[in-house]
């Protein structure tokens, strides 16, 4: 049975994603194990945990980048995923600017050795536009504020159209203003069709996704609604504290 027929049969929405027994390490050591789980489509997913517990090891997973060492992944799009990075992941001296970057997100739908087209042109100043930062265009990418960066880093995200959208930790630190913007397009994309899955550790913005998957020291501790994932009891378990986490912590 089809990833499809086998969610119209239990009358839950298709899985853009679905992974069955998966296990991913770096060399020897493992980093996710046996993750049973699925990805609801043109919804968003908050993949929530505390540091180390395995969020960027699976966005990674999620977009390709690391094989697994078991179990499998099935996505329901031909499509490559977007990952978004963490803005830490982008070097200081990385010599281009935010335009070469959004630019960038363009590469995979170019022709082999073939020039972008104009529609890759304006979908990249689209992009920018969207994320507010056409006056930064021109602009060094490892010269710009974090909260700039992180917004060149999603718009280059979206300038690959891809069905399904992957940015980790996307908020993280950034002013309210930015935030906010960074949630509406986020929002948007899901209207227009995409599947959106972000790593957070803003617990507010985890409670406003549809869908929640909690994972501890590399395992999938809940997976459904947030609020019945992010419950006291669980964040007590996982984090060993009373309370939710603060607003943007770790
Ligand atoms: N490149 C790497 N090489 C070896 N081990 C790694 C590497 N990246 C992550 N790990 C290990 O894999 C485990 C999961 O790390 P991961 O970065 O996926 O966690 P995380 O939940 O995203 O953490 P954080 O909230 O701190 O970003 C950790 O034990 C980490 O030390």
């Amino acid at each position: 049975m089809s990833v499809v027929e086998e969610a119209a049969a239990i009358g839950t929405p298709a899985a853009a994603v679905q992974l069955r027994e998966l296990s991913v390490g770096y060399g020897r050591s493992p980093a996710l194990h046996q993750l049973t789980a699925r990805i609801p489509e043109l919804a968003t997913t908050a993949i929530v945990g505390p540091n180390g517990s395995g969020k960027s090891t699976l966005l990674a997973a999620l977009a390709g980048v690391i094989p697994p060492t078991a179990g499998e992944i099935s996505h329901r799009a031909a499509e490559r995923p977007a990952l978004v990075m963490q803005r830490s992941a982008v070097s200081d001296t990385l010599p281009l600017t935010v335009r070469d970057a959004v630019t960038m997100g363009r590469w995979p739908h170019r022709p082999l050795l073939g020039r972008l087209t104009r529609r890759d042109r304006e979908i990249v100043e689209e992009c920018m536009a969207r994320l507010d930062i056409t006056d930064l265009a021109d602009r060094q990418l490892g010269r710009l504020s974090g909260g700039q960066r992180q917004r060149a880093l999603v718009a280059q995200g979206l300038a690959q159209r891809s069905p399904l959208l992957l940015l980790d930790e996307p908020t993280t630190g950034l002013d309210a203003a930015a935030r906010q913007r960074i949630s509406q397009v986020l929002r948007e994309s899901r209207e227009q069709g995409a599947t959106v899955v972000h790593a957070t550790h803003d617990f507010p913005e985890a409670m406003n996704a549809d869908h929640c998957l909690l994972l501890a020291d590399g395992r999938l501790v809940a997976e459904g609604p947030p609020r019945e994932v992010l419950t006291a009891e669980a964040v007590e378990q996982v984090w060993a504290v009373p309370e939710l986490p603060a607003h943007n912590g770790g």
